[in-house]
């Protein structure tokens, strides 16, 4: 029979208040957005996708919790947010105790803060089990040490010997981390700023393996704005696989009162035919972005013969070429449609349409364009016997 698997959970601290951002603390920082996304959302997501970690529990403040479930909206498989208190040693104390219930073996304590955790790091961690209780992750310290007096006058020049600073993930058998948090708060200890000094001080050997100088913690609107300007160069380099496709749709019209035009009703003397709600612009769009990825044509994705489509929202169209975005790992970067009509007259729902098209893509709005030209009374457009669209999208998917 083979041992069962070790139950690892994951604790991650957020409830702090990011006062050394500076400035007045609109949302705490593990909430604001680097590249596009919470920072938060990007720390849990690290551990949730870990294959060998079996809970993930966020420690947050009750004043933020509805910044927090925004930020978690959509993410799979997290444990119920538990209440943190005034300092981080109170708040991953919480941590553990909302485990208690259900104890793990081993528990990994991480701050929310350290966004560019990686699962190498995590494996590392995993591994020292073997040798230790008790494991934490440091980088061995590179600059000169200075001890000061208050003047900031140099007293000491530390040796750097054998000198570590510690990160996070730190990662202990539950038991006994949750004994040495109770024994230091039983004692009247509130002053560690991490959780293997507090399993020192209950006289656990503590090992260190070797961290990652890349995953620092934000602290500062400089480090914020750093990682910010990070997680934007590294998509940008990872998704260099730059794609264009094109569209085109045609309907005619028949008899109506309104058309549908870039997922916006515009009423006019006639509607236009077609199986859904013939939105030539989206179904232009929904092509173009199946002809970058080479995935094939809404006709193919969508049978006209299938009943099911019939008067259908032309959006499911478009949110379903952008799913397929996605899951190839990658993102719409650009979406520009150009309506060819006689009328109606695009110019007064151009706004509109680029706000509907930019909230089903789940892009901003800069990124969509929505232009319209009339085909100068030539061809079938001209004569209005309907309506046409080109469409040209811009895909970005990882280039290895
Ligand atoms: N009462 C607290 C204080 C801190 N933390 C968490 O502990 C981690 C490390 O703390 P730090 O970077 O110091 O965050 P803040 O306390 O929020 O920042 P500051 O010290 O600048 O106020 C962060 O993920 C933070 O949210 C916490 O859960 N509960
Ligand atoms: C736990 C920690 O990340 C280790 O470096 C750090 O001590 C937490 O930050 P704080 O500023 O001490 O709360």
């Amino acid at each position: 029979m083979s041992t069962p698997r070790p139950r690892i959970a994951a604790i991650i601290v957020a409830a702090g208040s990011g006062t050394r951002i500076g400035g007045t603390i609109e949302l705490p920082k593990q909430y604001r957005a680097i590249g596009g996304e919470p920072l938060l959302r990007r720390t849990l997501r690290q551990f949730l996708t870990h294959p060998a970690v079996s809970s993930v529990t966020a420690v947050i403040h009750p004043n933020w919790a509805e910044a927090y479930q925004d930020a978690v909206a959509g993410l799979d498989g997290l444990a119920a947010p538990t209440f943190g208190g005034a300092t981080r040693q109170d708040s991953v104390r919480a941590g553990i105790e909302a485990l208690a219930g259900d104890p793990p073996d081993y528990v990994l304590i991480h701050d929310a803060a350290r966004p560019f955790i990686t699962h190498a790091v995590i494996d590392r961690i995993l591994e020292g089990f073997a040798a230790s209780d008790a494991v934490l992750v440091a980088v061995p310290l590179v600059d000169t040490l200075k001890k000061t007096d208050d003047a900031r006058r140099i007293v000491d020049t530390v040796s750097r010997d054998r000198m570590w600073g510690a990160q996070t993930p730190q990662a202990f058998r539950y038991d006994l981390i949750r004994a040495a948090h109770a024994r230091a708060v039983k004692a009247g200890r509130h002053d560690f700023t991490d959780d293997a000094a507090v399993a020192e001080w209950a006289g656990s050997t503590v090992m260190v393996v070797e961290g990652d100088p890349g995953n620092t913690k934000v602290t500062t609107a400089f480090d914020l704005d750093a990682a910010d300007r990070r997680v934007r160069l590294e998509d940008y380099l990872r998704l260099a696989d730059v794609r264009v496709g094109t569209g085109y749709d045609v309907h005619s019209f028949e008899p109506g009162d309104a058309v549908v035009l870039g997922n916006v009703r515009i009423p006019h003397v006639a509607k236009l035919n077609g199986h859904s709600d013939a939105d030539v612009a989206l179904h232009a769009l929904t092509d173009a972005i199946l002809g970058a990825l080479g995935e094939g044509d809404i006709g193919s994705h969508f049978p006209p013969s299938d009943p099911q489509w019939r008067g259908a929202d032309s959006a499911i169209f478009v949110e379903h070429a952008v799913r397929r975005v996605a899951a190839r790992g990658g993102l719409l970067a650009h979406a520009d449609i150009t309506l060819i009509a006689e009328a109606p007259k695009i110019g007064p729902h151009r706004e509109a349409m680029r706000a509907r098209i930019a909230a089903i893509c789940g892009i901003t709005l800069d990124r969509v364009a929505v232009k319209a030209t009339t085909n100068e009374k030539l061809g079938f457009v001209g004569r209005r016997e309907g309506i046409a669209a080109i469409a040209t999208a811009t895909v970005r998917l990882p280039a290895l």
